[in-house]
């Protein structure tokens, strides 16, 4: 597929940057990228302290994604997969989840949300379980869904779980993951969700909810699938994310490239792309690009206590059909990931000064975001601090 790599050194890339720095001034070390451990070191761990359930300012920070459905539906595998590069087959071995498990995604600003794992055979409608502090702060409920089992009882408990849900929480997205679609046909996947599609609307319907709306994905683990479908119920809970969009447009149309992405490096998640449409094979030789930049970078490019995935990072490949992969780091955590024609790429010094431009522009973003949290954080400590212990305000509010 690829005709060579050119990681290029990053002694070379250092020298290149200082060339531009000096040129533009654009970017200083002191500052650079560190949008996000800037935020991480100043408000995580204070946040860490109001983390919980109850408190409405830590899901504004961290908007909470629900993972949910039948047992042996497939959470925990897609969780692993997806956010701690198990290997699916792995995934054959996993235990029964027995407890809610809480996870902090907090790997990058942008992807920066918890993600709670419940078990199938919690009886979640139990009076004693307290459904609705969990719904209250949540961003994104996904059900899963296991389209190679009967999906009768997932459906009742799908209508179940989104109206009591809708019920404390209207401004929940429903995402729904027809799983573990690589054993059915393609004309098997396309009627699997058209039925899962009419009866889950149906249902909602005949209740008078038909102002629900439900999102389908067809997902597996042995694709890329998961992937696309997680990088779009994360988008829908990115608030920056027309601004992202316009970004990346303005970056594409100024520079001759074809598409680019906005990764999130670990995860593989896409977190923006310009306004051009994504072909599924497009975001996977993206993905296999990351794959090989790190594994290449964990094999023979680690000093010491290094990482993987640093601000040198970048990477050029090749492809036989005159394309070329461009991946450049943005921030600690983000990664930019371009299709340029070969003769476009010709052009890289105009590239790479726009690119400047572009993560300068995405700096910005996180700082008006930093200082967004920062207020909201200490309005509500304002408001904490009026309130006695035995629930009155001390001042009139
Ligand atoms: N074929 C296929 N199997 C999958 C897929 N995702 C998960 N599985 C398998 O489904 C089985 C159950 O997966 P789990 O992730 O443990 O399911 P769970 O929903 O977390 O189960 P509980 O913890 O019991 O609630 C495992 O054997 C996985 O390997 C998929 O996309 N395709």
């Amino acid at each position: 597929m690829s005709q060579g790599l050119h990681v290029i050194s990053q002694q070379q890339q250092q020298q290149d940057e200082e060339e531009d720095n000096e040129e533009d001034g654009i970017v200083g070390d002191s500052y650079y990228g560190d949008g996000d451990s800037f935020m991480e070191g100043d408000l995580d761990s204070e946040e860490e302290e109001v983390l919980d359930f109850t408190d409405p300012f830590s899901t504004e920070v961290k908007p909470r994604i629900l993972l949910m459905g039948l047992r042996r539906s497939g959470k925990s595998s897609i969780q692993k997969v997806v956010f701690h590069k198990m290997s699916p087959n792995e995934t054959l071995f996993l235990e029964s989840t027995n407890k809610i498990c809480r996870e902090d995604v907090s790997n990058s600003s942008f992807v920066n949300f918890q993600i709670w794992d419940f078990p199938g055979q919690i009886d979640f409608f139990d009076p004693t379980f307290d459904y609705e502090m969990i719904f209250r702060g949540t961003g994104a409920l996904i059900f899963v869904i296991d389209s190679q089992d009967d999906y009768m009882e997932a459906l009742a408990r799908l209508h179940l779980t989104v109206t009591s849900a809708y019920k404390v929480n209207p401004d929940i997205n429903f995402e729904v993951f027809i799983h573990k679609v690589d054993g059915l046909s393609d004309d098997h996947k396309i009627e699997t969700q058209r039925d899962i599609h009419q009866r889950a609307n149906d249902d909602l319907t005949d209740a008078g909810l038909e102002k629900i709306h439900l999102s389908f994905y067809l997902t597996s683990i042995y694709d890329h699938s998961i992937f696309e479908a997680f990088s779009k119920v994360v988008q829908k809970l990115i608030p920056q994310l027309p601004t992202l969009e316009n970004l990346l447009n303005i970056f594409i149309s100024n520079s001759g490239i074809e598409k680019a992405f906005l990764f999130d490096v670990v995860s593989k998640i896409y977190i923006a792309t310009d306004s051009t449409p994504v072909d599924m094979q497009t975001y996977e030789l993206c993905c296999d690009m990351i794959d090989v930049v790190i594994d290449i970078s964990c094999i023979y490019g680690l000093k010491g206590a290094g990482t993987p995935y640093d601000k040198e990072s970048l990477a050029i490949i090749k492809l036989n059909n005159t394309t070329v992969l461009y991946l450049k780091e943005v921030t600690k955590f983000l990664a930019l990931v371009c299709f340029v024609r070969e003769e476009s790429f010709e052009r890289k010094g105009l590239i790479d000064y726009n690119f400047h431009c572009f993560r300068k522009a995405i700096q910005e973003v996180f700082e008006v975001r930093v200082k967004v949290l920062r207020s909201r954080k200490h309005l509500s400590q304002i408001r904490k601090s009026r309130i006695t212990p035995n629930g009155t305000s001390r001042v009139p509010v």
